[in-house]
């Protein structure tokens, strides 16, 4: 008999294997998984916390670090910080240990930085996915030096309603000014906030963050590496810098996710919060003109009286000018909406 490799076990097992057989067939019908099982099904999983030159940090099964490439198989599918992947190769996190990425979950959200300031290019002008899965989106503002921007806390709302990431606002530098006028701003709107200064206890910042991803992102000096410290001991974010680009830090990072410590002894989420540094604000330019109208939730009632694809652009046709006029919304809110607008379009970006 012609026999390759496996004959001779076949052979002397063939009363065996006939009755095998018979039972594998048997049982075929009611086993298709076996068939339809997903390559690498001993994969782990990993949360990505960082990205550096083609290089991924990330957060393994119990708290292990692994550094990871991209599997040929993901094509051009990016992986960013905050995806959720699946993992074959060394995943044993040692020194020099390299995993493969050959999922990426499906994004529950996507954050989009700016497009870059080189509008010359192609390349330039696309917006980037930055951060994935996050929930919440923490807008760090100062109540002074530098004073709040309306116009950029605006432009990250509207991000964040378009993302479907709830956002909240966190104001710093309690000792210098008081919050009254910028809370009066946003009066009209849901919009829940935090505020923080020099020893002030960081209990409720904490049991906002529990449980979530968060992306913090402000103005460089609102304070944000002094709360990122606060927050994490130990992280060693730069404090006091006019600007982390172009110094030699993070130059190709645009993001990190950082595991935020426990809670005493609670055995809840601590959550993660993922820094920003370098993305001066998120990209409006695939935002509809009806998305951005929902990051204004104050002026939405005013819009019914607008005729049909109002571009509620100054003009004797947009409903918003009466409404503002008569008094049912803060003009200043509606001069926001428009500017927003109107940046869309252009390379303003910090609005
Ligand atoms: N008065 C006061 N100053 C603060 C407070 N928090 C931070 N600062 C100061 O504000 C300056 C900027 O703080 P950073 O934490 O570096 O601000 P940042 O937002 O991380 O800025 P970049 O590193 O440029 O992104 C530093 O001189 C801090 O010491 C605060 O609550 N009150
Ligand atoms: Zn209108």
């Amino acid at each position: 008999m012609e026999c390759d490799g496996g004959c001779r076990l076949l052979t002397a097992k063939r009363r065996e294997y006939d009755e095998d057989d018979v039972r594998v067939r048997a049982t075929r019908g009611s086993r298709p998984r076996t068939r339809t099982r997903p390559k690498h099904d001993d994969a782990i999983e990993g949360f990505v916390v960082a990205v550096d030159r083609g290089r991924y940090t990330v957060d393994g099964p119990d708290g292990t670090t692994l550094t990871a490439m991209r599997a040929r198989e993901l094509g051009r599918k990016s992986v960013v910080v905050g995806d959720r992947v699946a993992l074959v190769g060394d995943v044993s996190g040692g020194a020099g240990a390299l995993a493969r990425i050959v999922r990426i979950a499906d994004r529950e959200s996507v954050l989009r930085r700016t497009a870059d300031d080189d509008d010359t290019t192609t390349e330039g002008r696309i917006e980037r996915v930055v951060v994935a899965n996050a929930d919440q989106l923490v807008i760090v503002s100062s109540l002074s030096d530098p004073p709040p921007r309306t116009g950029f806390i605006d432009r990250c709302l509207v991000a964040a309603y378009d993302a479907d990431i709830e956002p909240i606002l966190l104001l710093t530098k309690s000792d210098l000014a008081t919050p009254n006028e910028i809370l009066d701003y946003y009066a009209a709107l849901d919009l829940p906030h935090l505020l923080t200064g020099p020893g002030a206890d960081l209990a409720p910042i904490r049991k906002e963050l529990a449980g979530h991803v968060s992306v913090l992102v402000g103005h460089s000096g609102v304070g944000k590496s002094t709360l990122v410290n606060r927050l994490i001991p130990g992280t060693g974010r730069a404090v006091g810098e006019v600007s982390a680009i172009g110094k030699g830090r993070h130059t190709s990072t645009s993001a990190v996710a950082l595991r935020l410590p426990p809670i005493g002894k609670s055995r809840k989420d601590p959550g993660w919060i993922i820094d920003t540094p370098g993305v001066r604000s998120f990209g409006l330019a695939l935002v509809s003109a009806d998305s951005v109208l929902h990051g204004f939730p104050d002026l939405v009632e005013g819009t019914v009286d607008c005729p049909p694809n109002c571009d509620h652009l100054p003009g004797a046709e947009c409903a918003l000018d009466a409404w503002v006029a008569a008094g049912h919304a803060d003009e200043r809110r509606l001069a926001s909406f428009r500017r927003l607008l109107a940046s869309r379009t252009s390379s303003d970006l910090d609005g």
